[in-house]
């Protein structure tokens, strides 16, 4: 894990640079507060711009960065995303999130997911406890890639640490961290499985896609795996599923992000998940906000044929 603390000087200036993004945005539209962040980027410390140039080019598989002041008058923790969205909750801190996403790549959104939203909350809400999504808290969140059924997933998915009172962990595996049997690995890299839209997709395509869970280099794999959305196309397949989720779990790593924490996970190179936890919704619960990042938009642009960051809007 690559991890930057940022000094008390500059936490002054990052917060200096977000009063200058602040006090312009009254009326929020997050297309242009990405273009905004982007720009003022330029403006962070050198040392924490120097990092992150760093972590994007070696492809560093967790990369953390402590410090990123919130605001001390920030909000109550809201019960679910569709509250936080109404009410703006933790505005400036999606802003920080921007800023430092901007240096790893570009801020994408899901039409089918959080109402198409680019910065998400993720949070307790009341009813969802057991739930599969980021929303739970009771249930363990099963090590996965984020968004495993399409092929212009985030290459980071962003967390911004806003509360978390009960140090609950977020679990994490490393493909290289892994002993992979010879055999296995060899059914893993064919075309055996088939993934599904997670549940926090709404109206996306059921059918899902079909794929390998090991593809790229030999000597640098990249992987996507989600044991309660993929299916093995035949016996031996889905046997490989239950093997490769036992060794993910035997070889789980936990980040507990503290507030004001940042974490890119690589996610192509990295499953995580989260430990359960007791939600009170007392307004302190925990609270991340969470960005998706891909590399090369134009990517995107290219295979939808539309110019839009929302996936399927
Ligand atoms: O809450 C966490 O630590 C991670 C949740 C998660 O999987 C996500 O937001 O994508
Ligand atoms: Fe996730």
């Amino acid at each position: 894990m690559h991890k930057l603390v940022l000094t008390a000087e500059e936490r002054q200036d990052f917060d200096r640079v977000l009063d200058g993004l602040t006090a312009t945005a009254d009326d929020w539209d997050a297309m242009e507060a990405i273009g905004r962040a982007a720009e003022a980027a330029h403006e962070l410390p050198l040392r924490l711009r120097a990092f992150l140039a760093r972590a994007r080019a070696e492809e560093s598989a967790v990369t953390v960065v402590s410090g990123i002041p919130l605001d001390p008058a920030l909000a109550p923790t809201p019960t679910g995303w569709d509250l936080a969205a109404k009410t703006a909750a933790g505005r400036r801190e999606e802003l920080a999130l921007l800023l430092c996403g901007s240096a790893m790549g570009d801020a994408f959104g899901w039409a089918s997911q959080q109402d198409g939203r680019i910065v998400h909350d993720v949070c307790p809400a009341p009813g969802m406890e057991g739930s599969l999504t980021s929303a739970s808290s009771a249930k363990t969140l099963s090590l996965h890639t984020e968004d495993v059924f399409h092929p212009h997933r985030a290459d980071y998915v962003s967390l911004l640490c806003l509360r978390n009172p009960d140090a609950v962990g977020t679990t994490i595996t490393r493909i290289d961290s892994l002993e992979l049997p010879e055999e296995l690995r060899a059914i893993l890299s064919q075309e055996r499985f088939r993934y599904y839209p997670d549940d926090s997709h709404t109206g996306a395509d059921p059918a899902g896609t079909t794929g390998r869970v090991l593809y790229g280099a030999e000597r640098f794999p990249y992987f996507r795996f989600d044991v309660d959305f993929m299916s093995g196309e035949d016996p031996e397949a889905a046997d490989a599923i239950t093997a490769t989720q036992e060794i993910l779990g035997a070889a789980a790593d936990r980040v507990v992000l503290a507030p004001g924490d940042i974490v890119f996970v690589d996610n192509y190179q990295v499953v995580h998940g989260r430990e359960p936890f007791a939600a009170r919704y007392d307004g302190k619960d925990r609270w991340l906000k969470r960005l998706n990042i891909t590399r090369d938009i134009r990517r995107l642009y290219a295979d939808s044929g539309r110019r839009s960051r929302i996936i399927g809007a």
